[in-house]
């Protein structure tokens, strides 16, 4: 079963329906923080020192519960915060004086460095930020950020604004965070990703029942795929597992077109024909003899309504280029109504002259493509992922992939899904073009466009992973992915 992501709105419901069946406030705080000390000692069995940084709202509290426990099992401990940002609530007060009655110690921070310590605990803020970090909170991150000791954050590293998966100012960046209650989809995406560190997850021992609230997103993991990857019919023939048409590669671009059409074949389309500029045919049939491979020498030249309506679906943009080759290649693949897989220069075309596009078509768009189209900047889509996501796939009407770190899948109307694999090896040019190509053949090979796109999306991030584990990840190239594409689009295949 696949996983359910939860926004800030819905962890806030599930964690009134657990306080309505109590009438012990605190139990929850104290089961947060006791957990987190659980976690702390399971991977730092060593540490004798520690410093836990404490907000002012409950997230400080659970990190007063933790200091606590860690005072009462002998380490040597202090809190750290801000004078001006002291507990406030009542049940952060109430575990701040327990803390001092069992002999804690406050250390107010003013600026410099903090004491040594092995692990430095982060609970300043959870999903209660508000706000970007003043500047005497902006300090005290900073220090906790250069600090040697690894950073252990509780729910949410501070400074990450939990409903969005942005910092909107300083933040910790943890080597691992514990989440209470549930996963956050806004963690799991963006900047965000790269904050968390380590991600686990502590339900708190809540009654299943609080759970009765609907997923925000759905989690997909490699352990996924066969969901949409079943073997084969053994009387199966080609014309049955889907013709693409990779439409693109103007002069200077070959490669790009190169590496779709591959990417697409590795994935199991039956077919794939190609049409670009005739010098990149010689080299594209050199590596690819499987191809199709047909010359579109003139900008003005009528594109051959064969390849088209061959096609199962078209796949274009990827080398494109966005002059009159390009421009008319693209409103000519379009006319047919065919199912589409748009990317790379598709999408600059489309944001250029917005059209209605075929019923379920399929956008591919990087943050600065997403940007584009939606007339904003390359800030504001990282800021907010899953809600650009969605927002364009209904301007659309179509199936969006919004790549980057936690490549999310959205479609008007449908639950989104994230993408919980993918490694940084893979920002390299060229990654972009084989995810197309990937997409297009499972489209082609029958799945909705949704599926295909989620089940593309982790195809792609799959293999990107599987290469990276072979042989790390700079250096990792979009051709490395190809052997993986094949080996994961069989997960009956023994492991
Ligand atoms: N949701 C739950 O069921 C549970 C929540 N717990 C903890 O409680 C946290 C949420 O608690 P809260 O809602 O109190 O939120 P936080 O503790 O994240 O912070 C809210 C407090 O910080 C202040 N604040 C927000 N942004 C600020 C800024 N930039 N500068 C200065 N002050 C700022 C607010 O005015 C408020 O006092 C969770 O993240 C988790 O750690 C746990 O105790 C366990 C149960
Ligand atoms: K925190």
């Amino acid at each position: 079963m696949t996983a359910a992501l939860y926004d800030v709105a819905a962890l806030r419901a599930i964690e009134t329906q657990a306080s309505a069946r109590s009438d012990d406030a605190s139990a929850l705080m104290r089961r947060a923080g006791q957990g987190a000390w659980r976690v702390l000692l399971d991977r730092w069995p060593a540490a004798g020192a520690l410093l836990v940084a404490c907000g002012p709202g409950n997230n400080g509290g659970d990190g007063y519960v933790l200091a606590r426990h860690a005072r009462q099992s002998g380490r040597d401990v202090a809190v750290v915060r801000v004078a001006a940002h002291a507990p406030r609530g009542e049940l952060a007060m109430r575990a701040c004086a327990d803390y001092l009655e069992a002999g804690g110690r406050v250390v107010e921070f003013v600026d410099g460095e903090l004491p040594p310590a092995d692990v430095v605990v982060d609970a300043l803020f959870g999903i209660g930020l508000a706000r970007a970090p003043d500047e005497s909170l902006s300090a005290l991150i900073a220090a906790i950020n250069r600090h040697p000791a690894p950073v252990f954050a509780l729910d949410v590293p501070s400074g990450v604004d939990a409903v969005r998966g942005s910092a909107p100012g300083v933040s910790v960046r943890a080597q691992r965070t514990v989440e209470f209650i549930a996963p956050k989809m806004s963690l799991r995406t963006g900047i965000a990703r790269d904050l968390c560190g380590a991600l686990q997850v502590d339900t708190l021992d809540l009654d299943p029942a609080a759970f009765d609230v609907a997923a925000s997103a759905e989690c997909l993991r490699p352990s996924d795929l066969w969901r949409w990857l079943a073997p084969r019919r053994r009387d199966s023939h080609k014309g049955e597992h889907g013709r693409v048409l990779c439409v693109g590669g103007e002069h200077g671009h070959g490669g790009a077109i190169l590496l779709a059409a591959e990417a697409a074949l590795r994935s199991g389309a039956g077919l794939v024909d190609v049409v670009t500029r005739l010098p990149h045919v010689v080299a594209l049939l050199a590596r690819l003899p499987e191809a199709m491979a047909h010359a579109h020498a003139d900008d003005a030249d009528a594109l051959d309504a064969h390849f088209i309506e061959a096609a199962d679906v078209v796949m274009i943009g990827p080398g494109l280029g966005q002059g009159a080759w390009g421009a008319t290649l693209f409103d000519q693949t379009l006319q047919a109504g065919k199912p589409a897989v748009l990317d790379a220069d598709a999408l600059n075309l489309l944001a250029a002259k917005p059209r209605r596009l075929p019923a379920d078509t399929i956008l591919t768009p990087h943050p600065g493509e997403a940007a584009r189209l939606l007339g904003i900047d390359t800030g504001a889509v990282q800021r907010d992922r899953f809600d650009v996501a969605q927002r364009l796939a209904e301007r659309h009407d179509a199936v969006v992939v919004l790549k980057g770190a936690g490549s999310i899948v959205a479609a008007p109307g449908r639950t989104p899904r994230l993408v919980d694999a993918g490694n940084p090896g893979m920002a390299v040019g060229g990654m972009g073009d084989v995810l197309a190509g990937v997409i297009a053949a499972l489209r082609a090979q029958g799945l909705d466009a949704f599926d295909a796109a989620s089940c593309g999306a982790l195809l792609h991030a799959a293999a990107g992973d599987a290469a990276a584990r072979e042989s790390g990840e700079r250096g990792l190239l979009p051709t490395d992915l190809m052997p993986w594409l094949r080996r994961l689009a069989n997960p009956e295949l023994p492991t």
